[in-house]
């Protein structure tokens, strides 16, 4: 056992200054910045899958349609989203935790809004990092959120001239320490819910996750096989004896077809059924306008108007001790090995040649090109 009360000891890979880049989306920090982060969002080539020559202009037109609903969800919240602040509390909390092991810092990098990845770049280098663990703050691989963050931090190192030794946790849906963490404070809620309703009113548990438009799942994006592989691994844990449970998606925000059930219909079904919701969101680990209005404001209004006896919702991670460790878990396993990893098969390494693995994917079809 290691005694983690002991400084790191010089020279040992665990004095070598590692760099733990958080990745998230990134949200408004004013009433102003909305309009630039709906076009840097609507722009970017993994939202928007258009002939590059017509991305620019559609993007900017599809923001444009967005502003309003999105003005509106960020004034609720005082004009601005939270959702930078909390990271930095995620980032200090895993610091707090790393910190006595390594010599580790805890880096920011949003994909639409500040801190930008090339921003974050010149901090890491400023520091002296010597070696980058690459940490996106969505458990589940979708190439629109993990996948361009990636792309867009190698391409802000590319710019830079920053080349690092660099492990990239790719997905971590199945994690067992997320899971356990997930579904303890799931169970948490379901009690605290559980105690506000009659006896003979069930509780049905909605896992709602950010849907996607259904072509990009079509075109072999394995985020909806991976939040079904999370709310399995956080069923198997919960120990809540008849909990049932429904899988929906919610945040439609374009016209096409998203991938469902929406959060609406399932809402509308437990309406139907007399039964009481619990919605969980699967795919954030982070309070921010998807919790706190669509979830907290929207649908608690659906759910009303639909005549669900009961409407409760489990709140996100932040930054709950059990997650945290988890999320150290991570880091801790993937330092120093150079590698793509994901905790899917329980490996932690992304097995060779494996379909699901789509960070090991993409290099395998980069190797091939
Ligand atoms: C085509 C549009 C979108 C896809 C695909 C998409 C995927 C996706 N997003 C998240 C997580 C977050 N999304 C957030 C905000 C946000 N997302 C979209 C659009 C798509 N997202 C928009 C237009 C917005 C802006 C807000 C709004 O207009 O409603 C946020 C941040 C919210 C905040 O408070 O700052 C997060 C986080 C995931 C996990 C995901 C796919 C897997
Ligand atoms: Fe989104
Ligand atoms: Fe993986």
């Amino acid at each position: 056992m290691n005694d983690l009360s002991l400084p790191p000891r010089p020279g040992s890979q665990n004095s070598r200054k590692v760099a733990v880049v958080l990745f998230n989306l990134g949200g408004p920090d004013s009433p102003a910045a909305i309009k630039p982060f709906l076009v840097n969002l609507f722009t970017d080539p993994a939202i928007l899958r258009v002939p590059g020559f017509l991305r620019p202009a559609l993007g900017r037109l599809i923001a444009a349609r967005r502003l309003k609903p999105a003005t509106e969800n960020y004034a609720i919240l005082g004009g601005r989203s939270p959702l930078l602040e909390l990271t930095e509390e995620q980032a200090r909390a895993l610091e707090a935790v790393l910190q006595p092991e390594m010599e580790a810092r805890c880096f920011i990098a949003m994909r639409y809004w500040h801190p930008f990845a090339e921003e974050t770049v010149r901090a890491v280098r400023e520091w002296g990092a010597e070696e980058v663990v690459l940490l996106p703050l969505y458990p589940q691989f979708s190439t629109t959120t993990t996948g361009s963050s990636i792309d867009d931090w190698n391409e802000a190192c590319r710019k830079a001239g920053l080349a690092l030794p660099t492990t990239t946790l790719c997905c971590w849906h199945s994690d067992p320490a997320f899971a356990e963490s997930t579904a303890a404070i799931v169970r948490r809620a379901w009690h605290e819910a559980r105690a506000k309703l009659p006896a003979e009113t069930g509780l049905r548990i909605l896992f709602s996750a950010h849907g996607l438009p259904e072509s990009i799942v079509r075109h072999g994006d394995p985020y909806q096989w991976q939040v079904e592989r999370t709310v399995a691994a956080v069923c198997e844990r919960l120990r809540i004896e008849g909990a049932e449970h429904a899988i929906c998606y919610q945040s439609r925000a374009t016209p096409q077809k998203w991938i469902g059930p929406s959060t609406e219909d399932a809402i509308a079904a437990a309406g139907r059924d007399k039964v009481a919701v619990l919605v969980c969101p699967i795919a954030f680990v982070s309070e921010h306008s998807e919790t706190l209005v669509e979830l907290d404001v929207e649908y608690r209004e659906v759910a009303e108007k639909d005549g669900v006896p009961g409407y409760f919702r489990v709140p996100t991670q932040n930054t709950d001790g059990d997650f945290i460790a988890s999320l150290a878990g991570l880091v801790r396993h993937a330092r120093g090995s150079g590698r793509s990893l994901c905790s899917w098969a329980g490996g932690r390494q992304c097995p060779k040649g494996q379909r699901d693995c789509p960070h090991a994917r993409a290099q395998e079809a980069k190797r091939a090109a």
